[in-house]
């Protein structure tokens, strides 16, 4: 059982992967100073070492934050995901260990949006190809194979913050935009749901993958999936490197089955920008590789940087939950004049109950209380004069299912 309740200049931020300087900025506008900025992600066991030591962690798509990791961490409170998406995190070790996870949800998705699009014009007309041969001292002046993107299927596999504003984008161009989800969403403008994914395959001009990495989503577009799709079509991933089996890719490219591809995320990433970036579609001219950038535009990473620490520092000075991706979800009152005790639990019947026995037997007066749970844990905010939460707080930590307890002054 963790307990922690600090002075703002103790509490250590660990920040990572070059997180952009508007979150430090948002830190220390908010108070906090004890920041370690670092621009790359970490081999484990230096990850392991510094994380020990950290209150909260910020990181982008490459930190894998494991179970092993969480178990290192033994302070931690919060994990910022300065980033869309939060595979790289084991949400269930996270919750487990009482840290709540936080991300960017929007921030990015019309930099990726503009990204793929630009993308599917560029490979419809061939320029990868005309490009890397003109670089050669090479000049392929014609029309053949190049087309225009107006009046072309577009197929979106995943509608959902990206896929659905892609969708717009798309059509104001006069594309004719289809799209597969595995919840049914509102098309927007005059795109149409597929009911499968093999016709949407069969019929697009233009595919893109826009879903998050799970189970479900590995290796969804493989050797069957490549065949399905039409000939002298195009395929761009912009969503996570699981999703595309690369081999079976560079098969299709090898065959000419596919005009064009476009993919910013693979199975395995350098781990910097000093490291050889291998993958078999580098012979390929007409595949635009990109080295993980959907995201990353300036305006994007400076948002996210504000939105992200601004949770942090929510989360940190008086207990807000909202909008974290495994915890039940708060958004709390000021608490000035109490002091604020929050209780993070195992969800087992009886918690509450025996929190505020405690809070009765050491005749405090409780001002304000907040529950909510979701399937594994429960979150219980309770405001109480000041000078009882020094003895309060022991006994909480005595409570069975307890998994972290801090105190707010
Ligand atoms: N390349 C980059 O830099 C970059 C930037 C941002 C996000 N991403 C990736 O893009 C993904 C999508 O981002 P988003 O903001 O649109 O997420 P989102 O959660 O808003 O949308 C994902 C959609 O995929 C759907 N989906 C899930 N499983 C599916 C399946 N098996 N088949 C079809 N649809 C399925 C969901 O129902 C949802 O509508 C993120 O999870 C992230 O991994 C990459
Ligand atoms: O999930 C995301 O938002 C993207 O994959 C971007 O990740 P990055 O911050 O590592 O560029």
């Amino acid at each position: 059982m963790a307990t922690t309740s600090l002075d703002k200049s103790k509490i250590r931020f660990l920040l990572l992967e070059g997180v952009h300087q508007s979150a430090v900025a948002s830190l220390q506008a908010a108070g906090y100073t004890n920041i370690e900025y670092l621009k790359t992600s970490l081999p484990d066991e230096e990850l392991k070492q510094k994380i020990a030591d950290a209150h909260f962690v910020g990181i982008r798509s490459r930190t894998q934050l494991t179970r092993e990791v969480f178990e290192a961490a033994e302070k931690l409170i919060a994990v910022g995901c300065f980033c869309i998406g939060t595979n790289q995190v084991d949400l269930e070790a996270a919750t487990e260990h009482g840290v709540a996870v936080f991300n960017a949800p929007y921030s990015n998705t019309r930099s990726v949006a503009e990204l793929v699009l630009a993308e599917a014009i560029m490979l419809a007309r061939g320029i990868p190809e005309k490009n890397a041969l003109a670089h050669r001292g090479g000049w392929l002046k014609s029309a053949a194979n190049s087309f225009e993107v107006r009046g072309k299927r577009l197929g979106i596999i995943g509608y959902g913050n990206i896929g659905s504003q892609l969708s717009v984008l798309a059509e104001s161009l006069g594309m004719d935009v289809v799209y597969h989800d595995v919840v049914t969403k509102l098309p927007l403008g005059n795109a149409n749901p597929m009911p499968s994914l093999e016709e949407l395959l069969a019929t697009s001009d233009v595919v893109s993958l826009h879903v998050p990495e799970t189970a479900e989503t590995q290796w969804m577009i493989g050797e069957k999936e490549l065949a399905t799709m039409k000939k002298g079509s195009i395929l761009i991933n912009a969503s996570r490197g699981t999703v595309v089996d690369i081999d079976a890719l560079a098969k299709a490219m090898q065959d000419k089955h596919l005009a064009g591809a476009a993919i910013d995320v693979f199975p395995v990433e350098p781990r910097s920008n000093d490291d050889e970036f291998i993958s078999p579609l580098r012979e390929f001219d007409n595949v635009i590789l990109t080295p993980h950038i959907g995201g990353s535009t300036l305006e994007a990473q400076e948002n996210i940087g504000v939105e992200v620490a601004d949770k942090l520092i929510r989360y940190s000075d008086n207990g807000t939950s909202l909008s974290s991706v495994n915890f039940p979800e708060a958004s709390l009152p000021a608490h000035a004049g109490h002091h604020r005790i929050l209780h993070v639990h195992h969800n087992i019947p009886g918690i509450l109950g025996r929190i505020n026995q405690i809070y009765s037997e050491q005749g405090v007066n409780i001002s304000g209380q907040f529950l909510q749970t979701n399937e594994s844990i429960g979150y219980v905010v309770t405001d109480l004069q000041a000078d009882h939460s020094r003895e309060a707080i022991k006994k909480m930590k005595e409570i069975e299912g307890t998994i972290r307890c801090r105190v707010l002054y």
